[in-house]
């Protein structure tokens, strides 16, 4: 499979170097350059896989020949191997037509571990493969930054610097982060929000000369590979559910928007899903732009969905590009014109094209906690504020007839105190992170300032040199 640029200046790679990539030269997001395609019979033929075979098989087309199938399949088996349930990513009925498709029983207790346990292992694979070591830098509100760290922590090729906004992760999310205390991994708090860190991030790639002295490579879902690996989930709760007999729809608590374009890319592939619900905290760029083809950034606001307090969805870009017929330089000049202004809307046609597959949802902070209270008290269900924000968009939303897969994207341990405040009490942690709060935290702080943290991961990539 070959990947191209949604910018279109940036030349074409393979699975393997779009992997250590990340972000196009352009500044683009890669894409495959077509949808690889599963017949009914293909889809009916992954029923009751063990999730780690299902995984491997779906991802295949996109790896190609960059990978050989048995490695991909072992690494596969390995990532999944450490998950607490064994089904992996278990689907749970919570209502009548409303399945939460549990994505949070990875060492990290987010849907994150599901790609980046993964990826661990392939960023090991190819670069023994070709020598060489990697600096990956990556932003986080929350739980990529852990996710990533647990995957990547210890490994000899791999250097790992995570920007979060500081204070305004949980506390649990930031000590996930900050007492690893591996060699290879820098926490950077930064004096600022998500959109920041993440500014923070694609700035390093846009300085080609420190991009090409530190290997600068991406674990955000900027990455295909990470797209790639979050796709299986898809196909593995809509054929439970009776695909591809039976359509289903899916809601996605949505920050980023990596999340439901793995959905929908599932679709692209034969997955029938008739409905994309994507679902917003106050920070509502996306649900605003499906209402009334409005996207305009307005300041990123605390809530107590930390991980959804997101200003630019950066993933967005990919389906502008499906979208606009694959037109990479319409993409990039609206792109262009969105950074410059502030402000996106597209043609009507377009829009409307965009509006027949997705429904966007918003919800407050109080009517957060009140779902977590009502999914509790009807369904003995502990859903955490993400997840519960998708619960509600599923039951506002949901398309007469078809069964919602509501993606349950974190653990509720990780938010203990929006959880109290819903339900009276806190929930524990598992066992494995039960001494979170005594251990040492390791992280340095840096203001808001490009050259200042340049020089922060230029020095920690350097450091052995
Ligand atoms: C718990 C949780 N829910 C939802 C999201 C939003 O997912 P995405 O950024 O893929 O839209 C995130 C962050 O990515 C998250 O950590
Ligand atoms: N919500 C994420 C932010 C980044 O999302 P990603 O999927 O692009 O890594 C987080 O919790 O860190």
């Amino acid at each position: 499979m070959r990947y191209v640029s949604t910018r279109g200046q940036a030349e074409g790679k393979d699975f393997a170097d779009v992997l250590l990539a990340g972000l196009a030269d352009d500044g683009g997001l890669y894409m495959p350059e077509s949808w690889p395609r599963f017949s009914a019979a293909e889809l009916r033929a992954l029923r009751g896989l063990p999730y780690a075979e299902l995984a491997a098989r779906v991802m295949a087309p996109f790896v190609g020949e960059a990978i050989d199938f048995a490695d991909l399949q072992a690494m596969c088996r390995r990532a999944y191997a450490g998950f607490s349930h064994p089904a992996v990513v278990p689907l749970v009925q919570l209502d009548t037509g409303i399945f939460a498709l549990e994505l949070f029983h990875g060492p990290t207790l987010a849907f994150k571990d599901l790609a980046l346990q993964l990826a661990g292992h392939l960023f090991e694979h190819v670069l023994a493969a070709r020598g060489g070591r990697v600096c990956i830098a990556g932003a986080t509100s929350g739980d990529t930054g852990s996710a990533a760290i647990e995957a990547m922590a210890g490994r000899s090729r791999v250097d790992i610097v995570i920007l979060h906004p500081e204070g305004r992760t949980s506390e649990v999310q930031r000590r996930q982060m900050t007492t690893v205390t591996a060699p290879n991994v820098m926490n950077i708090a930064l004096k600022g929000n998500f959109d920041d860190c993440q500014d923070m991030v694609k700035a390093m790639f846009a300085d080609v000369p420190l991009r090409t002295a530190i290997s600068l490579s991406a674990v955000n879902s900027i990455n295909f590979a990470r797209i790639a690996a979050q796709i299986p989930y898809y196909f593995a709760a809509a054929l439970a559910l009776g695909a591809p007999e039976r359509e289903v729809a899916v809601a996605v608590p949505t920050g980023n928007f990596g999340n439901v374009l793995a959905a929908w890319a599932a679709k692209q592939m034969g997955v029938p899903i008739g409905k994309f619900i994507v679902a917003s905290n106050r920070n509502d760029i996306l649900s605003r732009f499906l209402a009334s083809n409005d996207m305009s950034l307005r300041p990123v606001e605390e809530s107590l969905s930390p991980s959804m307090d997101i200003g630019v969805s950066s993933n967005f870009e990919r389906l502008l590009h499906e979208f606009l017929g694959r037109d990479a330089q319409a993409t990039a000049r609206t792109m262009a014109d969105f950074r410059a202004t502030g402000k996106m809307s597209v043609a009507e046609d377009v829009w409307r094209a965009i509006r027949r597959d997705f429904t966007g949802f918003r919800l407050s902070d109080e009517a957060t906690l009140a779902e977590v209270a009502r999914t509790w008290r009807e369904a003995q269900y502990l859903a955490d504020p993400h997840t519960a924000i998708g619960l509600a968009a599923a039951r506002a939303c949901a398309p007469v007839g078809l069964p919602v897969i509501v993606a349950a994207t974190a653990h509720p341990a990780k938010f203990p105190d929006a959880i109290e405040k819903a339900v009276g009490f806190r929930p524990a942690l598992p066992p494995h992170l039960s001494g979170l709060y005594e251990r040492q935290e390791r992280y340095v702080t840096a203001p808001n300032d490009f050259e200042q943290v340049k020089g922060l991961v230029r020095n920690f990539a350097n450091r052995n040199i």
